[in-house]
């Protein structure tokens, strides 16, 4: 075993490790499942606290009456605060920070949490400072991860992608009548078995070219392989079954050579299991009849054309306002790495990561 995974196994099984793991680990932070964000011009940061750190925050008299300025009167300032301090700040318990959910480590043994200034608790109920005003204080905002998932690029995005919610206590689990939870056992993914639904996505080739497909909800120019939910409760269907059903589904074309690829977790709609595989079509069976109800387009894509979209930098902003029209899914998503694949194996070269 990795010592990343020993000492996460650790974490997972001792509740007493993973509180003194809250000691040295990092924090992120969400309000209602919405993670923290930072713009950072046409890109979101990721920002991190520690708990033993000291982190500068602004201070005004007009968000909450707490004048924590210690040059007192109106003025805005600047004023340093530990995590513990903070939550003090927003009118929350210290207590949050042990109820925070462990979402992951490092390899060098530092702890990551999840801590939501959203949850309801006793003392939250009471004080709260409004969700606006924690995301303005801590120079950010607090971002539906949908929106954003376009815009995230940095390493640690992904971490926003464990899905946390799935093992937060619910209000459900609370005792009637009371907003604290009944026991500490019931925190954290260590004792939580999260459902998630499993869906294929396809990047299907006819030898040459590669099939992509937008629906109307992208970002305008996004294109990305073929994706579906596996009909577990109804057919019962493997992955090669729902492979096979989605493309005839989508795009009326019927595949062969199935081959699995990658798997990723996925926070949308609510939890999924993505599993990419790629897949070819019958030899001369290239005609796309786009199922207008679930897609708003779908094409054969050129090697030179993909592999042009997929150099391109900056943000998808940016790209929108270049001259060539396709945009392909960004390096988080698994379909970036699928159609990446693709034009390696195409082209008998490896890309930049
Ligand atoms: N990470 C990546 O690279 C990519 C991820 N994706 C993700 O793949 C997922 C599936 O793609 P999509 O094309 O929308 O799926 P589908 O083609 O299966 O179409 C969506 C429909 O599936 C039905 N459905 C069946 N099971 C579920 C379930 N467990 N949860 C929600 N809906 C379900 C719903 O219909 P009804 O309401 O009638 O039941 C829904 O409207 C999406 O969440 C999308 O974000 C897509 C592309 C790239
Ligand atoms: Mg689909």
């Amino acid at each position: 075993m990795s010592l990343r995974h020993e000492y996460l196994f650790e974490l997972k099984e001792d509740d007493e490790a993973c509180r003194k793991a809250q000691q040295t680990g990092a924090f992120y932070l969400f309000h209602d499942l919405d993670p923290l964000l930072q713009a950072s011009g046409h890109r979101y940061l990721v920002p991190r606290l520690s708990r033993a750190v000291t982190i500068l925050i602004r201070t005004s008299t007009t968000s909450s009456g707490f004048n924590l300025s210690s040059r007192g009167e109106n003025r805005p300032a600047i004023i340093e605060l530990r995590l513990e301090g903070l939550l003090g700040k927003f009118g929350q318990d210290s207590q949050r920070i042990e109820d925070s959910v462990l979402i992951g480590c490092s390899n060098q043994q530092e702890a990551w949490f999840a801590l939501d200034l959203g949850l309801k608790s006793a003392s939250s109920a009471r004080a709260s400072l409004p969700r606006s005003e924690m995301g303005a204080e801590l120079g950010g905002s607090f971002i539906k991860l949908r929106q954003a998932v376009f815009q995230l690029n940095s390493a640690d995005s992904s971490l926003l992608f464990t899905d946390y919610k799935n093992s937060r206590p619910s209000t459900c689990c609370l005792a009637e009548g009371s907003l604290e939870p009944p026991s500490p056992q019931y925190w954290g993914y260590r004792r939580l078995h999260p459902e998630m639904a499993p869906v294929v996505i396809t990047l299907v080739s006819d030898g040459a070219r590669c099939l992509l497909a937008r629906q109307s909800s992208f970002p305008k120019g996004l294109y990305s392989a073929l994706a579906g939910f596996c009909d577990i409760a109804f057919a019962g269907e493997s992955v090669e079954e729902a492979v096979q059903r989605e493309v005839a589904e989508e795009v009326g074309l019927e595949v062969e050579n199935i081959q699995y690829s990658a798997s990723q977790h996925w926070p949308f709609p609510n939890s999924s299991l993505m599993i990419a595989c790629h897949a070819t079509v019958k030899p001369g069976h290239t005609e796309i009849q786009v199922n207008l109800k679930e897609l708003e387009a779908a094409a054969w894509f050129g090697l030179d054309e993909v592999a042009t979209a997929l150099r391109r930098k900056g943000s998808f902003a940016q790209q929108q306002g270049e001259a060539s029209p396709l945009l392909l899914p960004p390096k988080l998503a698994i379909a970036h790495h699928m159609i990446k694949k693709w034009v390696e194996k195409q082209s008998g070269s490896s890309l930049a990561a």
